[in-house]
């Protein structure tokens, strides 16, 4: 079985700072899920970037399905994001301008594969986007006329989650995706978000500085503080 990500010798520093990640290795199998957690300024999101293919400059390798990022076009790794990839990071980029069901429906007009995969899920991508929504306790009749900049923060980082789990991504990356949420409503969102994770057989990368997330997870990284 091809492992969803696959790290060797990873090294990656900003110019001019020592290195603010080092992994010798890192495997994850179809649908693992892994805690990543650390210090404040440890490289956790410069992990899940580099991981992302957002940033690039690093030695060693990262291979996601078989694929090497680094070795795609910037065009190429677009497409490879677009129909693998849920992103769900601490500034949400919801489009103010759409409802909370087309926004959910993004990743559907940007890639086949996912718009292929909620239609078979729900018939159609506007249903598969109403049922995320309702899972995720934002019944969409009931904020149809609203858009997602007149909801609460918890609220729109519940749309964002749905967005981020439409199609079925092969990979989702959480940056402190419960940062906004209090102690119960967290614990219902990582139920909801596991149930759904598995569902899909997506394989999950989160970072948070929550701690008491890691109970979630049956494996956990831990990056060490440099200050
Ligand atoms: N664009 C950048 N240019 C230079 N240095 C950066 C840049 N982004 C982050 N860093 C540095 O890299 C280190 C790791 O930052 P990173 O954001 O990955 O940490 P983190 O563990 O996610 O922190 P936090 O928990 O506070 O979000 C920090 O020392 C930070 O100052």
């Amino acid at each position: 079985m091809t492992a969803i990500i696959d790290i060797q010798q990873l090294e990656f520093a900003w110019p001019g700072s020592a290195p603010v990640v080092q992994l010798e290795q890192l495997q994850l199998q179809p649908g693992e899920h892994l805690f990543i957690q650390g210090p404040s300024g440890s490289g956790k999101s410069t992990l899940l970037n580099l991981i992302g293919g957002v940033l690039t400059g690093f030695s060693g390798e990262i291979k996601l399905d078989g694929q090497s990022l680094a070795k795609l076009s910037a065009r190429q790794r677009d497409r490879f994001r677009a129909d693998n990839m849920g992103v769900l990071f601490q500034q949400f980029n919801l489009l103010p301008y759409l409802n909370l069901v087309d926004n959910v429906c993004l990743p559907c007009t940007l890639s086949k594969q996912r718009r292929a995969a909620a239609v078979e899920r729900s018939g159609s991508v506007k249903n598969e986007a109403k049922r995320l929504l309702e899972r995720l306790q934002l019944p969409p009749e009931q904020y149809q006329n609203r858009s997602v900049a007149q909801l609460s923060i918890g609220q729109q980082q519940r749309v964002a989650a749905a967005r981020a789990l439409m199609g079925a991504p092969t990979l989702l990356i959480a940056d402190e995706p419960t940062s906004a949420l209090d102690a119960q409503a967290r614990d219902v969102f990582m139920q909801l978000l596991l149930e759904e994770l598995q569902q899909g057989a997506t394989t999950l990368l989160l970072v948070s500085h929550d701690a008491t997330l890691a109970g979630y997870f049956s494996r956990t990284l831990s990056l060490e503080g440099q200050n």
